[in-house]
């Protein structure tokens, strides 16, 4: 077994919604990103690719490179779960924490975790997403941006 964590903020911005966990999350703002600034699954990537020591997404798919401008962060993971694939182990159980104010995320906590266990190739009951405030406290207590925690377990195919 391997276990690997990941973690992403980004800053809100204009807009009307932010994408969690490849769930489109109606929202008073969106988010700054160069892809769809999904943290959800920019944190589940990165635990992804730290628990085989692989490196980060900004390494896989950099910033600087125009195709993934405005990506679909499904397409991040689909190609972290190929590549670890290829290597030999896939997700065992993710678990991940949304850290913010606003948008409410229980709400949609079921569809996410039915979007990434299917990109995954695991159950539902093997992808947890939990959701705290900071109690008002910080850049997320100010509602000024939304950070995401991930951590996973891999086991081999
Ligand atoms: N953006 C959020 C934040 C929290 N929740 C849910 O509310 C519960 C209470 O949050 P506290 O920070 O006050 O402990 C939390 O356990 C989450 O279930 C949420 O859905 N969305
Ligand atoms: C996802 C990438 C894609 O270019 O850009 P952003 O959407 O800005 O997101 P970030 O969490 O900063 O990760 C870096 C990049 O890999």
């Amino acid at each position: 077994m391997r276990i690997g964590q990941g973690f992403d903020v980004h800053a809100f911005g204009e807009g009307d919604h932010v994408m969690l966990g490849g769930v489109r999350v109606p929202h008073d703002r969106g988010v700054l990103a160069h892809s769809d600034g999904d943290v959800v699954l920019h944190a589940l990537c990165d635990a992804m690719l730290g628990a085989l020591a692989l490196g980060d997404i900004g390494q896989h798919f950099p910033p600087s490179d125009a195709r993934w401008k405005d990506a679909d962060s499904l397409d991040f993971l689909r190609h972290c779960d190929a590549l670890l694939r290829e290597l030999g182990w896939m997700v065992g159980n993710a678990d991940i924490t949304v850290v913010c104010e606003r948008p409410k995320v229980g709400p949609h906590a079921a569809a996410m975790r039915e979007a990434i266990a299917g990109v995954l190739g695991v159950m539902m009951d093997d992808v947890s997403i939990k959701a705290t405030t900071t109690e008002t406290l910080g850049f997320t207590g100010r509602r000024e941006g939304i950070a995401a925690q991930a951590i996973v377990l891999l086991r081999t195919l």
